[in-house]
């Protein structure tokens, strides 16, 4: 029981009822019937002697044998009657029709042993008795003859074919039965229609679910239902996947937003937002190593401010801050597109100047250092000016490592500082070498 599915359930539970109602109704409908119809069987032939006896009275008083002959044969033609016969007080035959069924000494001995009137024959016909008698009124319901009745003259014997009611009673089973049968197919096709519409709603409901717990969160079901509670659930359950599929989106956006926010806090200077020292040193790997795989040149700048604690120390950390920012986009808005610039340190910014020559990357340098120089920075009515001291080496392939390649910007940063500040100098010495 406990494999079967909810359709098939449900089927069962409306089925089982109607099946057991309909056989005892049924049984008891075929028992009736059954009974009635040996009833009215046992009617007729009581009926059927009842009238004879009276009508044979004279005939048997009289011996007309003739008369008694003719009498039987009307009776012969009564409907299910196959055999009638009448004898004398003695147990002669005085009238037969019909092939008989009980011979007449039997015939008497049912009825000299007041047997009952009415019986069944070994095959199968109905036989009833009633005696003939003398009597100025006839047969009286109410005072019938008895067998030890002196005024019993003869008996009359009616034989009953019981066929025809056999053949009625196997109608009435085949009806029964057939009207039963259908009754039970009529209750299975409403049955299985009322479990589908129950158990295919149900099973789209659980396939959307088994889909959802696999990540599959856009998953609907229809909202068709006949029945309106399934129908409300249908909705709930969408209204339900759909709240959920729209929190794992809210959910996978705020994480995809502070997945990027970090990433950038990790590689970007939170004050200046420019790429912090770690991006710095990954570009610059990245340079280096190209320049000696593929000769592809690019210019290293190490740019230390000039004179930028005066800023700090006269208007205040926010003053040096704001100038630093100034400083940042001013670097960022000469240089090309593709070079990076980065903050590499309180007041030290770099430069990798890609694919670029050293005349031109002289250039770039000079320009940022006058730009920087004629920058006027105003704070809280004071004005502020600083320099750059920019040391500047080409990524020509002869640096092995990108810690040779900065340890070579800032001797050359260092050069400019001790130069005067404010300036650019190239670094020409190979790291190992003795001038480095
Ligand atoms: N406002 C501010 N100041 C910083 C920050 N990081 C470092 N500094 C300051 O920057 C200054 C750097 O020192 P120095 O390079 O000796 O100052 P300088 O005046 O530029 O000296 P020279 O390079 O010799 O010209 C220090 O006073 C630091 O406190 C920062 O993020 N914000």
């Amino acid at each position: 029981m406990h494999r079967l599915t909810l359709s098939q359930r449900l089927v069962l539970i409306v089925l089982l009822p109607v099946a057991l109602l309909a056989g005892a109704l049924s049984g008891f409908l075929l028992q009736r019937s059954a009974a009635t119809a040996d009833a009215a069987l046992r009617d007729r032939a009581q009926a059927i002697v009842s009238f004879l006896a009276p009508a044979a009275e004279y005939g048997v008083f009289a011996g007309n044998r003739r008369a008694l002959s003719a009498l039987l044969g009307a009776v012969l033609e009564q409907r299910d009657v196959a055999a009638a016969s009448i004898i004398d007080a003695e147990g002669g035959v005085l009238a037969s029709s019909g092939r008989r069924s009980l011979p007449a000494e039997t015939v008497l001995d049912y009825a000299s042993n007041g047997a009952a009137r009415i019986v069944a024959t070994a095959d199968g016909r109905l036989a009833a008795i009633a005696p003939v008698a003398i009597s100025p009124l006839g047969i009286d319901d109410h005072a019938a003859p008895m067998a030890d009745d002196p005024g019993v003259i003869g008996w009359v014997h009616v034989e009953l074919d019981t066929a025809s009611l056999a053949a009625h009673k196997r109608e009435m089973i085949v009806s029964t039965l057939a009207i039963a049968a259908l009754v039970l197919l009529l209750t299975l096709a409403l049955a299985w229609g009322m479990s589908r519409a129950v158990s295919r709603p149900v099973a789209e409901l659980v396939r959307a679910v088994r889909r959802i717990s696999e990540g599959r969160l856009n998953s609907k079901v229809g909202e068709h239902s006949g029945i309106g509670e399934l129908r409300a659930l249908q909705r709930g359950f969408n209204h339900m996947a759909q709240a959920i599929a729209e929190a794992q989106n809210t959910m996978q956006i705020r994480i995809d937003e502070a997945t990027a926010q970090l990433a950038h806090q990790a590689t970007h200077d939170p004050l200046t937002g420019l790429p912090n020292r770690r991006a710095f040193e990954q570009a610059l790997e990245a340079a280096v190593g190209a320049s000696r795989r593929a000769s592809d040149a690019s210019v290293l700048c190490f740019i230390d401010l000039d004179n930028f604690k005066i800023v700090n120390d006269t208007a205040g950390h926010a003053a040096g801050d704001a100038l630093l920012v100034r400083l940042a986009a001013l670097i960022r808005e000469r240089v090309r597109a593709g070079d990076l610039v980065a903050r590499i340190g309180g007041d030290e910014f770099a430069l990798i100047l890609h694919g670029c020559g050293v005349a031109e990357a002289h250039q770039i340098a000079e320009n940022l250092r006058r730009a920087v120089s004629e920058f006027e920075f105003m704070w809280e009515g004071a004005r502020f000016t600083v320099g750059l001291s920019i040391g500047l080496v080409p990524l020509d392939g002869r640096l092995e490592s990108p810690g040779d390649a900065l340890v070579a910007a800032d001797l050359a940063c260092y050069g400019a500082k001790r130069g005067g500040r404010n300036r650019v100098v190239e670094h020409t010495t190979l790291p190992g070498d003795s001038r480095f």
